[in-house]
């Protein structure tokens, strides 16, 4: 009932000639099984409007400001998104969480902002390594999912998408073994089934933190999984398209 979703976040990386290459590629080798969603950096966000113009393919920014315009210097806001065919909107990717300081406070006027824009949010969550260690997973992803679920309500989660992205998994190398993500997918699942089991049953989770071609199908086989946000290998179009052709549903 859930249609896996695979989503390519190309973080700081690429430039007109790399990425109109990784487009072609992914164009031609994927065969459609599920949905997808690519992210590229914000300005090259009209060259992806102008290659995917037609094509099943979404995509969207990596970042968003919850204001809809002013002095905010460097910023993005949804009506610039959307002037350029954004669906999807990346919020509270951990890298914004950890370098850019973004708090669950802020993720979740992020998201408010996206859901009444009408685009859909990619909502990022997951421990450090830190974290996972104390034992305080579970904790942490509760915390991060409530700061959103009280500002948007739990009828939001048929459309937010959630990215379960471990951070010490994260460009890493060091993949969640498929049990681990599940255990912490159905967590989130019971989360919001405790609000309301129909919405729960509807809710993407995917999984994040270093996903490889050889990977991809035993995680994008657990019940709770519901596809995957690629970083590194979204970059390498062969890998990428496997990983894609991996997800079938
Ligand atoms: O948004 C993507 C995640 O940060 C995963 O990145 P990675 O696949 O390079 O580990």
């Amino acid at each position: 009932m859930r249609r896996l979703l695979v989503a390519a976040n190309w973080k700081m990386n690429g430039d007109m000639s790399s990425n109109a290459a990784l487009l072609a590629a992914f164009k031609a080798g994927f065969n459609g099984s599920a949905d997808t969603a690519i992210f590229p950096p914000a300005v090259y966000i009209p060259q992806l409007a102008d290659s995917l113009k037609g094509s099943a393919i979404a995509y969207g920014v990596q970042n968003i400001h919850f204001e809809e315009k002013g002095a905010f210097t460097g910023e993005t806001n949804l009506a610039m998104a959307q002037d350029f065919g954004c669906q999807y909107i990346l919020v509270g990717h951990s890298e914004r969480r950890e370098l850019f300081g973004e708090t669950n406070a802020i993720v979740a006027k992020k998201v408010v902002a996206v859901l009444a824009a009408g685009l859909i949010p990619m909502l990022c969550i997951g421990e450090t390594l830190e974290q996972r260690e104390a034992g305080v997973t579970e904790q942490i992803c509760k915390e991060q999912i409530d700061a959103v679920l009280t500002q948007v309500g739990i009828k939001a989660f048929e459309k937010v998408v959630i990215a379960y992205e471990p951070v010490w998994a994260i460009g890493t190398g060091k993949t969640a073994s498929p049990e681990q993500a599940q255990d912490v997918h159905s967590f989130i699942r019971q989360l919001l089934a405790a609000e309301d089991a129909a919405v729960a049953a509807k809710t993407r989770i995917l999984y994040g933190g270093s996903v490889k071609a050889s990977s991809a199908q035993a995680l994008f086989g657990q019940p709770d999984i519901d596809g995957g946000l690629v970083g590194g290998a979204s970059l390498m179009a062969e890998e990428f398209v496997a990983i894609c052709n991996a997800a079938q549903g």
